[in-house]
C-alpha cells in the first residue's frame, strides 16, 4: 500500500487520470494509486497573453483537461467518474512559457533559450470531484501549482542537435525530459524532481491531506502546511471521515455545473502557491463551532461498529419495496408508507428517518422522497437497480456473515449452519430451489448490468468477430458487447436451469443481432467456437482443480490469436485491496480474489500471453489475454 495513508482515501473512488503521459501515469502508480487513464481531448490553445503569470495558464489548463474528462465520462460514457485528475506542465523563460516543441526546428528554439540559465517548470494540477445530481453533471474543484527551478549548462550546437535526433525532445514540455537523456543538460533542479518529470507528487498528497483531513479551526495554527501529514498527524485532526460524503455534503461547498466547461477565470483565494476554493474545505463537524473535545473521535471505527445497521436498514427498506412505492407515490408520510407496505406506524417511521439519516432519502414537510441516487439504484425497476444484489445481500450474505466466526474458525462456508444444508457445489446451493436461483440471477444481473459498460470498454474488442461469454447468466454483459460492437455476434453459455429462466431479465426493445443463449456445463461440456471468450465473475468461485479444467478446455479451443477476456476485482500485489474483494473472500468458497501478478501467471500457464490488465477504478477490472501463435 502507498506510504502516504491519504491516498489510501482514494482506493474505493472511481479515480481518473485525464492525461496520455505514461511519465504521470507510472508516478502515481508507483505509490499505489489505482486509476483509469482517460486522455483529455481539450486542445491546449488558451490565449496565453491572457493570463498575469505563467502558472495560471498551466493550472486553468489542467482544470479544463479534467472537466473536459469529468463531462465526456458522465454525458457520452454514462459513467460519472468519483475524481478526475488533469495536469499541464510547461516551462517558463524569460516570462515566455514553453509547451512542446512542434518540430525539430522549434525544439532547438526552445532549448538553446534554455541554455546556460536558470528556467521555471510549472505543473497546474487539478483535482475534480464529480457528482451527478438528476442528469446534471456536478464538479467541485481543487487547483494548485508547482514551480521547481532548473539550470542548464551551456550547451554546444553539437549536443543540442544530437539530443534534438535521439527524439526524446518531441513530447516534452520545454524540449526536454529530465528523467532520461535531458537530464544530462541539467545543472541544478531546486525543487520537486518529479514536477519537473510531470507530475507534483509531494504537494498532490499535501493536497488530499489538506482535502480528506481538513485541520479542526481551533488548531489550524499547529499544523504545518509544508508536510504531508504522518499518520499521526492525522489522528490530532478531526476528519469528517465518511469517504466520499465529503465532498458532497459539505454545507458550504460550492457545486459546480456541466457550464462550467467554460473556461472563465476563477476567483482564487491564493496561499502558499496554490489555489484551493476554502468554501469546501471547511470540515462539517466545525462548521457550527463544535466545542473543543478531549478525547479523539475514532469516526471510522465508530463507522464500522454502525455499519451492519445501516446495511440492514437498507436492505429492510428495499425489501418492503419503500422505493418503489416512494418513487411513484412520493412524497409519502410514514403512516402512507405503513400503510402501502403494511408495516407498524413507529418502525416505519424509524427505518425511514434512519434512510434520511443515510442520504436515501430527503424528508420535507410534504413527507418522505427518494433522492436521486434512491431513484437510479434502489428502486427495482431503477436504471441501475441493484435491488437484486441487496436482497441476495439480504437473504444470502447476510446469514452466511452472521456465522463469519465460525467461518473463521473452520476455515470453511457455513451454508450448513445458516441454511441447514450443505451443498455439493456454490451453484448446486443456488439452484436448489426456483426462488433461490432466480434471487441470484437477479443478483447477478443487477452487477452485470452496472458493469457492463466498463468490462465492454476496458479494451477495444473490435476485432473479435464472434464472443461467448462462459457463465454469462442473464446475458447483461452479452447485450452491452452488441450495443458497443454492434459486428459482433455473442453467445452465452450457462447451465441448463439458468437458461430456462433468462426470458424476465432481456431488454425490452429489440437489437440487430441478438444474443444467443447455449445451455451447457463448462466443465463437461464442449464449448462453442469463438474468437473472444469471457469468464466474467467466474474464476474467483472455483478452485484450482477446477480453473485447471475450465482453463485447459478454452486453452484447447482457442484458435492462436484469439483471446480470452476475465474480468474480476484485481486485487493489489499485497492483496489487502480493494476491500470489497477482501471482505467478499470472507463468505469462503473455494475460489479466491487473485492479484494482476497472479492472474498473469495462471493465464499464462495455460498458453495465454500479452496479458494486458486494466484496473478500471469501478465494481470489475478486466484482465486481456490472447493465445499463443504456434509458430516458434
Ligand atoms: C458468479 S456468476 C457470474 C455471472 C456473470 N458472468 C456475471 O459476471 O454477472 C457465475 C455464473 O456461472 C454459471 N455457472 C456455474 N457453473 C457453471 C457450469 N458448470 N457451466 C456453465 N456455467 C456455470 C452460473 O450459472 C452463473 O451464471
Amino acid at each position: 500500500m502507498a506510504l502516504n495513508p491519504v491516498l489510501g482515501k482514494l482506493v474505493s473512488k472511481r479515480v481518473v487520470l485525464a492525461s496520455a503521459s505514461p511519465r504521470r501515469q507510472e508516478i502515481l502508480t508507483n505509490v499505489g494509486l489505482r486509476f483509469e487513464v482517460v486522455p483529455s481531448w481539450f486542445k491546449e490553445t488558451l490565449e496565453k497573453s491572457s493570463f498575469a503569470a505563467p502558472y495560471e495558464y498551466a493550472v486553468e489548463t489542467a482544470k479544463q483537461k479534467a472537466l473536459e474528462v469529468a463531462n465526456r465520462m458522465h454525458v457520452k460514457h454514462l459513467r460519472t467518474p468519483d475524481i478526475v485528475i488533469g495536469a499541464d506542465t510547461i516551462v517558463s523563460v524569460d516570462e515566455q512559457i514553453l509547451e512542446k516543441p512542434v518540430d525539430k526546428q522549434d525544439a532547438y528554439r526552445m532549448l538553446s533559450r534554455l541554455s546556460g540559465k536558470e528556467h521555471s517548470v510549472f505543473t497546474g494540477v487539478a483535482i475534480i470531484h464529480c457528482s451527478s445530481k438528476g442528469n446534471q453533471l456536478e464538479t467541485e474543484i481543487t487547483d494548485f501549482y508547482e514551480e521547481t527551478k532548473v539550470k542548464f549548462s551551456d550547451l554546444s550546437e553539437e549536443l543540442l542537435w544530437e539530443y534534438i535526433h535521439s527524439g526524446e525532445p518531441m513530447d516534452k514540455a520545454g524540449g526536454y525530459g529530465i528523467q532520461a537523456l535531458g537530464g544530462m543538460l541539467v545543472e541544478y533542479v531546486h525543487g520537486d524532481f518529479l514536477n519537473v518529470v510531470g507530475f507534483p507528487l509531494n504537494h498532490f498528497c499535501k493536497k488530499l491531506a489538506e482535502l480528506y483531513y481538513p485541520p479542526p479551526k481551533h488548531t489550524v495554527q499547529h499544523i504545518k502546511h509544508d508536510s504531508i501529514p504522518s499518520v499521526d498527524t492525522f489522528e490530532n485532526l478531526s476528519d469528517g471521515e465518511s469517504e466520499s460524503s465529503n465532498f458532497t455534503e459539505h454545507k458550504g461547498a460550492k457545486k459546480l455545473n456541466s457550464s462550467s466547461m467554460c473556461p472563465s477565470r476563477p476567483v482564487y483565494n491564493c496561499e502558499n502557491s496554490s489555489s484551493v476554493r476554502t468554501d469546501s474545505m471547511v470540515p462539517l463537524g466545525n462548521q457550527n463551532g463544535a466545542s473543543e473535545s478531549a478525547a479523539k473521535l475514532p469516526s471510522k471505527i465508530v463507522d464500522l461498529m454502525d455499519g451492519f445497521k445501516a446495511s440492514k436498514a437498507l436492505f429492510v427498506a428495499s425489501k418492503l419495496k419503500v422505493f418503489d412505492y416512494l418513487k411513484t407515490k412520493g412524497p409519502l408520510k410514514a403512516v402512507d408508507v405503513a400503510n402501502e407496505v403494511g408495516t407498524s406506524v413507529c418502525g416505519t417511521e424509524r427505518l425511514l428517518d434512519a434512510c434520511v439519516a443515510l442520504g436515501l432519502l430527503e424528508k420535507t414537510s410534504q413527507g418522505y422522497s427518494n433522492t436521486d441516487s434512491a431513484n437510479t439504484y434502489l428502486t427495482s425497476d431503477g436504471e441501475y437497480s441493484l435491488h437484486g444484489y441487496i436482497i441476495h445481500s439480504n437473504d444470502h450474505l447476510w446469514p452466511l456473515f452472521t456465522n463469519l466466526e465460525s467461518a473463521v474458525r473452520e476455515g470453511s462456508r457455513q451454508n450448513h449452519r445458516a441454511f441447514g444444508r450443505k451443498a455439493e457445489d456454490l451453484f448446486k446451493d443456488y439452484y436448489h430451489s426456483q426462488e433461490v436461483k432466480q434471487r441470484f440471477m437477479a443478483a447477478m444481473h443487477s452487477i452485470a448490468h452496472l458493469t457492463a459498460r466498463d468490462v465492454a470498454t476496458a479494451f477495444d474488442l473490435s476485432q473479435f468477430k464472434s464472443t461467448c461469454d462462459l457463465g454469462g447468466c442473464t446475458g447483461a454483459l452479452a447485450h452491452e458487447l452488441i450495443q458497443i460492437y454492434p459486428n459482433m455476434k455473442v453467445t452465452v453459455f450457462d447451465l441448463p436451469e439458468v437458461i430456462a429462466n433468462i426470458s424476465y431479465f432481456q431488454p425490452s426493445e429489440q437489437c440487430a443481432a441478438p444474443v444467443t443463449f447455449l445451455s451447457g456445463d463448462f466443465f463437461k461440456d464442449n464449448l462453442p467456437e469463438a474468437d473472444l471468450y469471457i469468464l466474467s465473475r467466474i474464476l474467483h468461485d472455483w478452485p484450482d482443480e477446477r480453473i485447471h479444467v475450465l482453463l485447459s478446455k478454452i486453452s484447447a479451443v482457442c484458435k492462436p490469436g484469439s483471446a480470452l477476456l476475465v474480468a474480476e476485482i484485481v486485487l493489489d500485489e499485497q492483496k489487502t485491496h480493494p476491500a470489497r474483494a477482501v471482505l467478499q473472500s470472507l463468505s469462503m468458497t473455494e475460489g479466491k480474489q487473485r492479484s494482476g501478478s497472479e492472474y498473469k501467471q495462471l493465464l499464462e500457464k495455460y498458453g495465454f500471453t500479452d496479458v494486458q490488465i486494466k484496473i478500471t477504478g469501478t465494481l470489475l477490472d478486466a484482465v486481456l489475454c490472447f493465445k499463443k501463435n504456434l509458430s516458434p
